[in-house]
């Protein structure tokens, strides 16, 4: 299981350090995070470049809010890997997991899975997966969803998008998005606002205070919202060549 060390600062010599500071300044992106993806060998105590921990932004915003579209978006030009929550649920359902059932019911009433099954999922499709780099969509939709992932995987993601988008138009764009998803129904998706409020917003708060959170207006078309997703990913490039 990849491991993040809490803190690399006495190993990092002061000029390292002021760089990047700068790098941080500049872009606008904390540094530190992306030198603290190297994994330390607690042997030697030394930084190893052999394993890496995967770069992980972690994607939320209410039930039709555009988190799949920009994710596919950030796909195309970004290179990152996408692993959204609700389709390794689904997935589960249609392979008649021990799961479904539970699970089936769960998403048609608008709740939330237990961690326990989703986190296992997420952690099995990181492990099976070569990608250094994953969107992780739909997830985590309560502080037992987050608390459950940072205890299994052993790490916090690196940065957090919100697609802010009003409730009008959330509703509005999954009654007509017609994918034959079994909770896109007005029931459901009432039920499903409600739970967004009243157990996600706890979490989107988390981590705007740990300063990882780029809120981004979800209104618009999927070209004008990428526009202002894209300056969040091209400023990590540099950080990345490092
Ligand atoms: N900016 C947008 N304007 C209008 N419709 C959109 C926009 N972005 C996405 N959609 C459509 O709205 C629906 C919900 O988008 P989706 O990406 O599935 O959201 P989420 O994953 O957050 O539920 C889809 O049918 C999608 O094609
Ligand atoms: N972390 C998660 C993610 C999704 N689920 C369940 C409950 C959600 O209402 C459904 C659908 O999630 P999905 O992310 O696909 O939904 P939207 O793209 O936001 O419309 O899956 C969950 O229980 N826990
Ligand atoms: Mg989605």
């Amino acid at each position: 299981m990849w491991r993040r060390v809490a803190s690399l600062s006495p190993l990092v010599s002061s000029s390292k350090s002021r760089l990047l500071n700068q790098v941080q300044v500049a872009y606008g992106f904390n540094a530190w995070q992306m030198f603290s993806t190297q994994v330390l060998n607690p042997v030697e105590g030394g930084v190893s470049d052999s394993r890496r921990t995967p770069f992980v932004t972690f994607v939320l915003g209410g039930p039709g809010s555009g988190k799949g579209t920009q994710c596919t978006r950030i796909v195309e030009t970004f290179g990152f890997t996408h692993l959204s929550a609700g389709d390794l649920l689904r997935r589960e359902i249609s392979s008649n997991s021990e799961n479904g059932s539970m699970i089936l019911s769960t998403i048609k009433e608008g709740k939330i899975v237990p961690s326990v099954v989703t986190v296992q999922l997420i952690q099995k499709a990181i492990e099976t997966s070569d990608s250094d780099k994953f969107l992780i969509d739909g997830f985590p939709r309560t502080e037992e969803n987050r608390i459950a992932y940072e205890r299994v995987i052993g790490a916090e993601p690196d940065i957090v998008l919100f697609f802010d988008c009003p409730e009008e138009e959330m509703v509005k764009r999954v009654l007509n998005r017609n994918q034959g998803r079994i909770d896109d129904n007005i029931d459901t998706v009432k039920e499903r606002l409600k739970v967004f409020a009243e157990l996600n917003l706890p979490v989107i708060k988390h981590y705007s205070k740990k300063g990882k959170l780029y809120k981004i207006d979800g209104t618009g078309s999927e070209d004008e919202i990428f526009e202002r997703v894209r300056p969040v990913f091209a400023a990590l490039r540099y950080p990345v060549l490092f």
